[in-house]
């Protein structure tokens, strides 16, 4: 046997022995496919990648085409792994049942991606340890829905509001028209800049300047108040957590072996990463520096009760968390649990409530009759003071505004997909599914499902008004699922409610608010959450009318 002939036998062998394992591979995966217990519909995969490859944009646009195809429960494969698409109320009952025993605690499958970035045995949203998550939630949730930090809230929404009008009335002086009287900004940017300051400040008694950082971006001067260097870091500090939020999509979507193997996806995952470490660290540096504050503080003087002290001093001599801690939650938590709460609320709370409140302004500048009701409740609230500081106990009178929120988010679904994963094998209607499978409620559809809504794409906050009294409104269970549900449902409700109602009085009462573009329709991107792009809206302040 010639070299040639030896290098060709050996050629045809490994063919060979790659076609047969291939063979193999391929029997073996649609045995396995077709063999499966009482299956869910769904489009057919294919061998390595499943139905990845129909996987366009986002989730949520996905979601809404595989619901029109194949109805209220389905399959999909992403690579080997099975998804299960719910888009009825009805049938997430079992996903959603508020106990400590439900199956569905857990919200996602092992990504190796979300180890990478150390959020699946830290913080909360995807904390995959169980024991870790009750602890954390626990002090989290106290701490953010306590008394003094909902009207913290409250104060902090007004002060930085009132400095954001300071910013606009100079942008306006340098932009002045022939009519004086309006100014036109982008309420999309000032938003996600203004919630970034709030949640901050509130968590941390520290100040972001993100949206003094914009106004020095569009104006002629700079802002004398905050020095060049804080400037920076605060742009430095925005940038960052933008690049964070985009890890965490990244990295919980892209497969290992593209990130570790093809080079545009790991430049990526390296760069994304190095910035998630950043921020670590700064979030890191922080809590190191608020302990150090509080051990020098003595024993006699109040600390300050922001989020960042509560944490920190659960369950130690110096507690400032009127008790927070109970027999089953008795240690104190560690810097790195801080640092990861601390960035969650940053990260959970920011872009959720400012895309709110932009789709809020859209619909309130198509729909007058709703805008009008909405300031006759201002008017039977604050009387005949309407510049008058709002409390907090004013917000819990405004129900017409909050069936606009409500209306509002049920329409956009901010959070279009709610992910939760099955510990153990288990089965909705007469579905099987082994433990381990990733189950995605679709909320985008949930939302507008003829099945629970009448009339479902129409605008009416009406059909939240009169519930539970007899004829009144009928919200079906699991209909509206704008925070989720079950134990793991939203735990800045309410600071996002208070917010929300806080900055819809504060924008209205004053000014005469018009959208720009009143025929374009409303320009969104989904990134973790829908985001409201570029919103341009015209404002007047009415004193300045008459
Ligand atoms: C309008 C504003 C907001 C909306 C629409 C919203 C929506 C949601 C939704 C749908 C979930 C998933 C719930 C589930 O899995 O059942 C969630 C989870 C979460 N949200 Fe919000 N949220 C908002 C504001 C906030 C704020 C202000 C904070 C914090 C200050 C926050 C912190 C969190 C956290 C930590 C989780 C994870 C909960 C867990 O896994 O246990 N959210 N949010």
């Amino acid at each position: 046997m010639s070299f040639i002939d030896i290098i060709k036998f050996l050629f045809w062998n490994i063919i060979g022995y790659a076609l047969a394992i291939f063979t193999f591979y391929l029997a073996f995966y649609y045995f396995k496919y077709f063999s499966r217990y009482r299956p869910l519909p769904g489009p057919f995969p294919l061998p390595f990648v499943g139905n990845r490859l129909q996987y366009r944009g986002h989730p949520a646009t996905w979601a809404k085409r595989l619901h029109e195809e194949y109805g209220d429960i389905c399959e999909i494969y992403m690579g080997g792994e099975r998804h299960i698409w719910i888009s009825r109320a009805d049938l997430v009952e079992k996903i959603f049942r508020p106990s400590l025993n439900n199956n569905y605690l857990i919200r996602i499958t092992h990504r190796e991606g979300l180890d990478e970035i150390d959020v699946t045995t830290k913080g909360i949203t995807f904390n995959r340890s169980l024991d870790s998550w009750t602890f954390n939630r626990k002090f989290f949730n106290q701490a953010i829905s306590s008394l003094s930090f909902m009207k913290q809230n409250v104060i902090w929404t007004q002060n930085l509001f009132e400095e954001m009008e300071d910013y606009w009335r100079e942008l306006k002086f340098q932009t002045e028209n022939t009519s004086g009287k309006e100014f036109t900004l982008n309420i999309s940017e000032w938003m996600i800049r203004f919630t970034t300051d709030v949640i901050f400040t509130l968590t941390t008694n520290k100040r972001a300047y993100s949206f003094a950082n914009y106004f020095n971006q569009l104006s002629n001067t700079k802002t004398k108040q905050h020095s060049e260097i804080e400037m920076v870091e605060s742009e430095n500090l925005i940038k960052n957590i933008r690049s964070w939020l985009h890890a965490l999509q990244f990295f919980m979507d892209t497969p290992s072996l593209w990130r570790k193997y093809i080079p545009s996806f790991k430049k990526r995952s390296e760069y994304l990463k190095s910035e998630v470490d950043r921020l670590n660290n700064t979030f890191m540096e922080l809590v190191k520096q608020r302990r150090k504050e509080i051990e020098m503080t003595p024993e006699d003087e109040q600390l300050i009760p922001d989020m960042l002290s509560m944490l920190l001093t659960v369950n130690t001599p110096r507690d400032v968390t009127a008790k927070l801690a109970d027999e089953h939650h008795t240690r104190p938590l560690s810097d790195e649990e801080v640092r990861g709460n601390i960035l969650e609320v940053i990260s959970a709370g920011v872009d959720t409530t400012a895309n709110t409140f932009c789709f809020i302004v859209y619909h309130l500048g198509h729909y007058p009759d709703v805008k009008e009701k909405m300031l006759q409740e201002f008017n039977s609230v604050f009387r005949d003071d309407l510049s008058r500081p709002i409390e907090h106990e004013d917000l819990n009178k405004l129900v017409y505004c909050d069936a606009i929120i409500k209306e509002v988010s049920r329409l956009m679904s901010i959070v279009p997909v709610i992910f939760r994963m099955s510990i153990k094998a288990d089965e909705i209607v007469k579905y099987s599914f082994p433990a381990g499978t990733q189950i995605n409620v679709n909320t985008h559809v949930i939302h507008t499902h003829p099945s629970h809504w009448k009339d479902p794409e129409k605008f009416d906050p009406s059909r939240f008004l009169n519930q539970g009294v007899p004829g009144g409104n009928k919200i079906a269970k699991n209909s509206l699922l704008i925070f989720g549900g079950g134990l793991r449902m939203c735990p800045g409700k309410n600071l996002a409610m208070t917010e929300l109602k806080a900055l819809m009085v504060l924008l209205y009462r004053k000014y005469d608010v018009e959208l720009v573009n009143i025929n374009e329709p409303v320009k969104y991107h989904y990134s973790i959450v829908k985001s409201c792009d570029d919103l341009m809206i015209r404002i007047k302040d009415r004193k300045e009318k008459q």
